[in-house]
């Protein structure tokens, strides 16, 4: 599977390793360009699916390199291994495509047992937050299963390409876990400073 542009791979401090994973047409790479160009996307009907894994340098208050995997089902089996050695995992789910959270469900919990990806914090992301008739964000946690996970902390948002709704959530996330980066303290955080950051920054939690 061609990976070839992620091989100057940074193991600075000050930059945060971003995996986002999720189902094909789950909105990823929308979320992508959203976080680093603060643009709405403008909705087109052309579907352009992402082969391998993009790798993109974002620089905001933070220095973030984040890798958008492929979600279409042949791809997903080779997530752990091209993931590079994440920081934290986003993982995109389409919050109006009922169809496909069974699926989703069964790929995060085989991508979290991968024994590289152990107490990675993890930010479930609900897609698609502008569209009419998309489940409540209780019933998607519930029906991802997402209480049980317990090895790591779990936050999780709606979000929109269109309206930017949640973009601004998704970045402080993103900055909390780049101060702790940088700061050389373990990612994997205690229960209380989950519960702080899920008031601080508005977060839903499973
Ligand atoms: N209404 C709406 N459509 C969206 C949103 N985000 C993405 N889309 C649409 O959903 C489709 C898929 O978006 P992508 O960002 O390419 O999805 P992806 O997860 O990167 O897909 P793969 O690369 O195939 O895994 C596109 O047609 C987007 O325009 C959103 O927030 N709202
Ligand atoms: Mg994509």
């Amino acid at each position: 599977m061609g990976c070839g542009c992620c091989s100057h791979a940074s193991t600075e401090k000050d930059t945060l390793r971003v995996t986002i994973v999720g189902l094909e047409n789950s909105g990823k790479t929308s979320l992508v360009q959203c976080l680093k160009t603060s643009k709405k996307s403008r909705q087109t009907s052309l579907c352009v699916s992402t082969h391998g894994v993009i790798s993109i340098n974002i620089q905001t208050n933070m220095n973030f390199l984040v890798f958008d995997c492929g979600g279409c089902k042949h791809q997903r089996h080779i997530w752990p291994h091209i993931m590079n050695s994440p920081d934290v995992i986003l993982f995109a789910v389409d919050s109006m495509d009922l169809t496909c959270l069974n699926d989703a469900r069964e790929a995060l919990s085989d991508l979290l047992v991968d024994e590289n990806l152990i107490n990675k914090p993890l930010l479930v992301i609900f897609t698609k937050s502008d569209r009419e008739n998309k489940l409540s964000i209780d019933q998607l946690e519930q029906t991802l299963d997402l209480s049980v996970i317990k090895d790591r902390s779990v936050h999780t948002v709606l979000f929109s390409s269109v309206t930017l709704e949640g973009l601004t959530t998704i970045r402080e996330w993103l900055t909390y876990f780049s101060y702790r980066k940088l700061q050389g303290k373990d990612m994997n955080i205690s229960t209380s400073e989950r519960h702080r950051l899920l008031h601080s920054l508005n977060l839903s939690t499973a």
